[in-house]
């Protein structure tokens, strides 16, 4: 047997050397029409095709989105199916890759792809500056017959969940205009910061009814691409969230932001100068964002400014040279004050983003929602009004949880009394059931929140004592009067 394989092995041997002495000195004509001949014997016996993703792609060498969105999209596969991998770590996670040559294999609709990642290897030393490097890249395998599905579908779903994948992992950002803290961007209109605010569907204390009605909105909204394009719609949402001061409105917009994966922009109006200024803000706004306004019935004051500017204007007019001297003298303050109006915020609100297309949720928050101009809280404007309110027995449960790690006590009962004949928020109720010291024992921690309660209700009792002894006593009073006027008629 040996024998015949070492037969076997120099006749092979010496094809090859033979092979390599015709083709030195074959007509070149000859040896393209050969590899021409190869290649379509090749593509008839192996009905295999293959796509490479290069690692860098164009003049310019750019690192290619493709590659790094397939990376992302193999990464759990890799976790999975490689045996070799490289690992590396970004700023809050270690993250697994596929090493070279390795393969893995995709599935999708019952189709089989196989992966695997290589590189070429330069043989000669480069002439170039810039010494030669490998070139990697991925390498798709799949059946001809498949051609169409991969280059119609399959390539997408990569590219797509790769990417949504990317952005999950990215760190995202909290941006805001003025001189805020933080990196400036290159046109110093937005100074941005980390975003790590660790509020959660989870942790918000609300309606549970109501919980859910959001989540559902917010994934509807970040699964209808198509459907916005198809209506011709901009792709975005207005939400308007209103309530009494620590109800949740600022936590429940963070954990809206956690939820959809979006980076928050936090417009202070107060120190945008003009519709001008306002424009330029909100064009700097990217894609994927969360559009914040707070206290939007305070930041300029929006439905009554332009009244109160055009009696000013008519007063200085009517006022001749003295108005002109006290203008002159007023111009430095007025310059600060903020220009921006209600119809410049709305016309941007709408028009910029219908002119880009970028999924983006605006959210406007306010203590007092009845004090808005009906213009800026219409349906489609604003397409939900979500109204935060006093803390309930469901909303407690949630801050007994995350606060305390409690499901269950027979406390439980008698706090749901008071919370029902009280008005208070959940941020007092956070502030009671957080421990004071370290390890403070939850029975503690509780009955400082039924104390706190008790004492609310007693106040309100009081006041509602109070305010019905001043009603009698104006009563009496008014009654006390008529009789006086019948006397003297
Ligand atoms: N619904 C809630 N769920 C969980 N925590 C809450 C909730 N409401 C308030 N809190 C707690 O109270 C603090 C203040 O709440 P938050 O800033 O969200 O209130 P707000 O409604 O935005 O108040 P304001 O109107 O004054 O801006 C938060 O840091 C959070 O710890
Ligand atoms: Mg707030």
């Amino acid at each position: 047997m040996s024998e015949i394989w070492s037969l076997f092995g120099s006749k092979i041997a010496s094809i090859l050397f033979m092979w390599a002495m015709i083709e030195r000195y074959m007509p070149r004509h000859f040896r393209n029409f050969i590899d021409r001949f190869s290649q379509q014997l090749d593509n008839l016996l192996n009905p295999y095709v293959e796509i490479k993703f290069f690692e860098y792609s164009g003049s310019y060498m750019r690192s290619s989105d493709a590659f790094s969105a397939i990376e992302n999209y193999l990464s759990s596969k890799s976790m999975a199916q490689a045996r070799k991998l490289k690992g590396s770590a970004t700023r809050n996670s270690l993250v697994l890759k596929m090493d070279d040559y390795e393969e893995v294999i995709d599935e999708l609709k019952g189709i089989k792809f196989s992966w695997s990642l290589r590189k070429i290897v330069p043989m000669e030393k480069s002439l170039s500056v810039y010494p030669a490097s490998e070139k990697r890249f991925y390498r798709l395998n799949f059946h001809g017959r498949h051609r169409r599905f991969v280059t119609k579908t399959y390539l997408k779903h990569v590219l797509d969940e790769g990417k949504a994948i990317s952005m999950a992992k990215r760190q995202r950002k909290l941006y805001t205009n003025g001189n805020g803290d933080g990196y400036s961007d290159k046109n110093g209109k937005w100074s941005h910061v980390i975003f790590e605010h660790p509020a959660t569907f989870e942790t918000v204390a609300m309606d549970p009814e109501k919980k859910k009605e959001i989540i559902e909105d917010l994934t509807t909204f970040k699964n209808s691409k198509e459907y916005y394009a198809k209506i011709g719609k901009p792709w975005k949402r207005g939400y308007l969230l209103f309530g009494p001061p620590g109800t949740g409105k600022s936590t429940l917009i963070a954990a809206i932001a956690n939820f959809l994966s979006y980076d928050v922009y936090d417009i202070e109006l107060t120190a945008v100068m003009s519709n001008a200024e306002l424009r330029k803000l909100l064009i700097g706004i990217a894609s994927k964002s969360v559009v914040v306004i707070e206290d939007i019935d305070c930041s300029l004051e929006l439905t009554g400014q332009r009244k109160a500017e055009t009696t000013t204007e008519k007063e200085e007019s009517n006022e001749g040279a003295v108005g002109v001297v006290k203008k002159q003298a007023e111009e430095g303050k007025k310059e600060k004050k903020s220009q921006v109006t209600l119809s410049g915020l709305l016309n941007f609100i709408d028009g910029i983003w219908s002119a880009s297309n970028g999924e983006r949720v605006i959210i406007f928050t306010t203590n007092f929602v009845e004090k808005l101009d009906q213009a800026l809280v219409r349906r489609g404007r604003m397409d939900k009004h979500i109204e935060l309110s006093y803390c309930g027995f469901e909303g407690f449960k949630v801050l007994a949880r995350n606060y305390l790690s409690l499901e269950a006590h027979d406390r439980f009962e008698e706090i749901r009394g008071l919370l029902e004949e009280t008005k208070t928020t959940p941020a007092d109720v956070a502030e009671n059931l957080m421990p004071k010291v370290g390890n403070e024992d939850p029975q503690r921690c509780l009955e400082r929140l039924i104390q706190a309660l008790k004492n609310s209700k007693e106040e309100a009792t009081k006041k509602i004592e109070k305010e019905r002894e001043k009603e009698t006593a104006t009563i009496e009073e008014s009654s006390g009067k008529d009789t006086e006027d019948e006397v003297k008629t």
